[in-house]
């Protein structure tokens, strides 16, 4: 690549999306400086963020097919190919995510996601990271960084004029995103839930396997209460309970927990085991769940927004890493399609983007009411028998949105208009069928009224 081509981009955040969108550029050997304001995740053990492991589904391995990591990311990771839902009354019921094709979601360890990212990004000798570099400062017009550096009192400046490009990846609290907020035309909304979530371990057997079905996501659907279970390498459970934080204030003492546990998730604590769970409930807090929207995600021809800095959604989709990695595909092409002309890839990034990302969260924050008011034990079961038996019998008409969502990468409002295309069709049927059942109905009593 001749130096007028090469171009220079600055990514502040160094998790998931920062990692993945510097490998992206990197491989089209771009001169790549990742800042991330944490220490190198490979020499620490301290869990890499927000939870322990993720579902990784066809978005997200889109991503890393890209950069040559899908391969090493499944083999690390665990096949989920149904849900199995427990019922109160202790009985599992299985439902396969994809009777047709067999597709399944995969749990995949946050750590090691990151850890590969960051280490395939080493290998770029065109790629600079520089841990423990926190962004302090960003003016968006001249695009003059300021970073603070731990355990260094002098700031550390980096001119606007040094790099064509500022990708802002830093999380759903980006510091990046905040510096285009006071920037006019910028939209902006924020909605934190009610329910806060907990993460929770189901250790392996005293033989060192795993207590439960390996290859499912395991669900607990108890209408407010909401707890679900995603499988380790090391043959234990990272369980994440979601619930009101007015409901965790409630469970105040051992005894109040042991009783809430018994009677919502009893199969679940001999799982767990009660003295574990005792212990790791009051060795931690509820963290909160929140869902960000935004627009633009860029400024002119200088800063981008890519992942949760432009689209933080609630966790109840499993997709906010892979719409993340989604963005770095979009971004990818775009570069390729525009031949890598930020004044035109970064408005065209908004404008394709935008209302995708925007119905995401909206699903996600939809699948939370939904799961969160379905209250009897069985409408969660029979929601999912239903779409599962139709798509089984209509494979090619009746795709569960779901489906269409995790096992697909058409885009995320396409996914919503076919669903709205199928309630249509649903919803003649169910009418014509009213309709002729009332005529039959009027006929036979015409005959029995005329004899
Ligand atoms: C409980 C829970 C479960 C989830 N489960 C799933 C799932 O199953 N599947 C899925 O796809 N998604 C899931 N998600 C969502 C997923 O975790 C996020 O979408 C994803 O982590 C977003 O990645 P990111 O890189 O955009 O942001 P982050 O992961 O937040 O990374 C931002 C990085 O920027 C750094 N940073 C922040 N500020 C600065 C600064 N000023 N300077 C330098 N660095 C900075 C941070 O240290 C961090 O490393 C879940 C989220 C939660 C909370
Ligand atoms: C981490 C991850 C990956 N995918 N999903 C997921 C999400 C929703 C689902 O259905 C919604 C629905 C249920 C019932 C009726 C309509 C819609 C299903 C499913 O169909 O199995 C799977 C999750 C997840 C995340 C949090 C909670 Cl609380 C949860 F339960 C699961």
């Amino acid at each position: 690549m001749s130096a007028e081509s090469q171009k220079r981009v600055v990514i502040v955040g160094g998790g998931l999306v920062g990692s993945m969108a510097a490998c992206m550029f990197a491989r089209k050997q771009h001169k790549v400086d990742l800042y991330e304001a944490r220490g190198d995740m490979r020499k620490s053990n301290m869990s890499a963020g927000k939870s322990i492991n993720l579902a990784l589904s066809v978005r997200g391995r889109e991503a890393l097919r890209r950069i040559g990591l899908e391969e090493k990311l499944l083999s690390h990771g665990i096949p989920m190919r149904a849900r199995m839902i427990h019922t109160v009354d202790g009985k599992l019921n299985e439902i396969l995510y994809d009777p047709v094709h067999n597709q399944c979601i995969y749990s995949v360890s946050r750590k090691f996601l990151n850890e590969a990212l960051i280490t395939e990004l080493e290998q770029y000798p065109n790629c600079n990271i520089h841990f423990h570099h926190k962004m302090t400062k960003l003016d968006v017009d001249t695009g003059d960084l300021t970073f603070s550096k731990q355990g260094h009192e002098a700031l550390i400046e980096v001119k606007g004029n040094q790099q064509q490009l500022i990708i802002g990846a830093d999380g759903a609290h980006s510091g990046v995103r905040k510096c285009l907020m006071s920037q006019p035309l910028f939209d902006f909304s924020q909605t934190y839930i009610e329910h806060g979530y907990m993460e929770l371990c189901i250790p392996p057997s005293d033989d060192g396997n795993y207590q439960m079905e390996p290859n499912f996501l395991h669900i607990w659907p108890r209408g407010t209460f909401m707890m679900i279970a995603l499988p380790n390498q090391d043959r234990s459970w990272t369980v994440t309970l979601f619930m009101p934080f007015e409901n965790f204030a409630q469970l105040k003492t051992p005894d109040i927990l042991l009783d809430f546990f018994n009677s919502t998730f009893p199969d679940a604590v001999p799982l767990i085991g009660a003295d574990r769970l005792v212990a790791d409930f009051f060795s931690r807090k509820a963290s909160s769940l929140i869902s960000i929207k935004c627009r633009p995600y860029h400024k002119n021809n200088k800063v981008l927004i890519l992942g949760d800095a432009a689209h933080a959604m609630v966790p109840f989709y499993g997709q906010g890493m892979n719409a993340g990695f989604e963005d770095c595909c979009v971004l990818d092409d775009l570069m390729d399609e525009l031949e890598e002309d930020f004044a035109r890839v970064l408005p065209k990034f908004t404008e394709v983007r935008h209302e995708d990302a925007q119905m995401i969260c909206d699903l996600a924050m939809y699948n939370y009411i939904e799961m969160r008011d379905l209250v009897t034990k069985s409408s969660f079961l029979w929601r999912k028998r239903l779409d599962s038996f139709l798509f089984s019998i209509f494979p090619n008409f009746w795709v569960p949105l779901y489906n269409a969502v995790t096992f697909s990468r058409f885009p995320y409002r396409v996914c919503v208009q076919h669903k709205e295309f199928q309630d249509k069709i649903i919803s003649s049927i169910i009418t014509g069928g009213c309709a002729v059942f009332g005529l039959i109905l009027l006929y036979l009593i015409g005959l029995i009224i005329l004899g």
